[in-house]
C-alpha cells in the first residue's frame, strides 16, 4: 500500500521525554500537514515546551525515546524576541544568511518595519522587537514555524495586531506552524488545528473550521472554546 508519510511536514510517534525519571511526554503521536497550523494548549507544566524543543533539536540533553521526523529548515521564536542587542534590526533579521540583505528589508517591510533596518533592538517597542523576530524567522522560508508564547508578553491590543500580522505571513509563506500558547482564544483565531495536552498526551483536538475573520461573538466559536475548556479541565 502506498505511504503517505512523504507529505507530512512534522511525524512524531510515541515521543517519551523524562526529567528525572519522570515522563513528562509520556508516549505522544503527532502529524503536522505542510502548511497546516496546529496550535498547543495546556495547563502549565504539561509539557509543551518540551514538545516544542524536542521538534526544535534543541533537547538533546534531555533523557527519552520515540520517533520524530521534522524538517531541516526549521525556525523558532520564543516569547522574548532573543535579538541581539550589538546588531541592528537588519542584521539581526540576516544574521548568518549570506547575501540576504535585500530579503531582509523585504521582511521587515512585510512585518511593518520599513525604515528601521537601521534601529538598535532597545530603539524597539517589545511588539516591535517580536515583528523583527517573525522577519528573522520567516526570511529563511523555513518549513516548519515554532512559536513558544510569541505574544504572551505583549499588551492586548498588540497581541491583536500580531494575530492578524501572523495570518497574512503564514498565508503569504505557507509555512506549517506549531503556536504553543496559554490563550484558548488566540488558538481559535489562528489555527486549522488545536490540539490539548495534559500530562505529556494528547486529550483534545478540534478541526476549527471558523470562516475568516473568526469573532469571538459567533456561536460557533464560543462552542469549540467550550469543548476546549473541557478538555484543559476548566469549567466555566
Ligand atoms: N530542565 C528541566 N529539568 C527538570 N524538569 C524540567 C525541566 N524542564 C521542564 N521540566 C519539567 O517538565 C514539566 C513540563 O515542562 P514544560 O516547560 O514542557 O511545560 P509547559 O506546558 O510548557 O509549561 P508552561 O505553560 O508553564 O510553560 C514541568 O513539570 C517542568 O517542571
Amino acid at each position: 500500500m502506498a505511504q503517505n508519510v512523504g507529505v507530512l511536514t512534522v511525524q512524531v510517534r510515541d515521543l517519551v521525554r523524562r526529567y528525572d525519571d519522570r515522563a513528562v511526554l509520556d508516549g505522544l503521536d503527532l502529524d503536522i500537514e505542510p502548511g497546516e497550523f496546529v496550535a498547543l494548549l495546556g495547563k502549565s507544566g504539561s509539557g509543551k515546551s518540551t514538545l516544542l524543543r524536542a521538534l526544535a533539536g534543541l533537547d538533546h540533553d534531555v533523557d527519552g525515546t520515540g520517533e520524530l521526523a521534522v524538517p531541516d529548515n526549521v525556525s523558532v521564536v520564543f516569547q522574548d524576541s532573543r535579538l541581539l542587542p550589538w546588531a541592528r534590526v537588519l542584521e539581526n533579521v540576516v544574521l548568518g544568511l549570506n547575501g540576504a540583505e535585500e530579503r531582509g528589508r523585504t521582511s521587515l517591510e512585510e512585518v511593518g518595519l520599513a525604515g528601521r533596518e537601521n534601529a538598535w533592538p532597545n530603539e524597539l517597542s517589545g511588539g516591535e522587537q517580536q515583528r523583527v523576530a517573525l522577519a528573522r524567522s520567516l526570511v529563511r522560508e523555513p518549513e516548519l514555524l515554532l512559536a513558544d508564547e510569541p505574544f504572551g508578553a505583549l499588551d492586548a491590543l498588540t497581541r491583536l495586531k500580531m494575530h492578524v500580522l501572523l495570518r497574512k505571513l503564514c498565508a503569504a509563506h505557507q509555512p506549517a506552524v506549531l503556536l504553543v500558547t496559554h490563550d484558548v482564544d488566540e488558538a481559535i483565531v489562528l489555527a486549522d488545528r488545536v490540539i490539548v495536552l495534559d500530562a505529556g498526551r494528547i486529550v483534545g483536538e478540534e478541526p476549527i473550521t471558523l470562516a475568516a475573520p473568526r469573532s469571538a461573538a459567533d456561536p460557533g466559536f464560543a462552542a469549540v472554546r467550550s469543548r476546549l475548556l473541557d478538555a484543559l479541565g476548566v469549567s466555566v
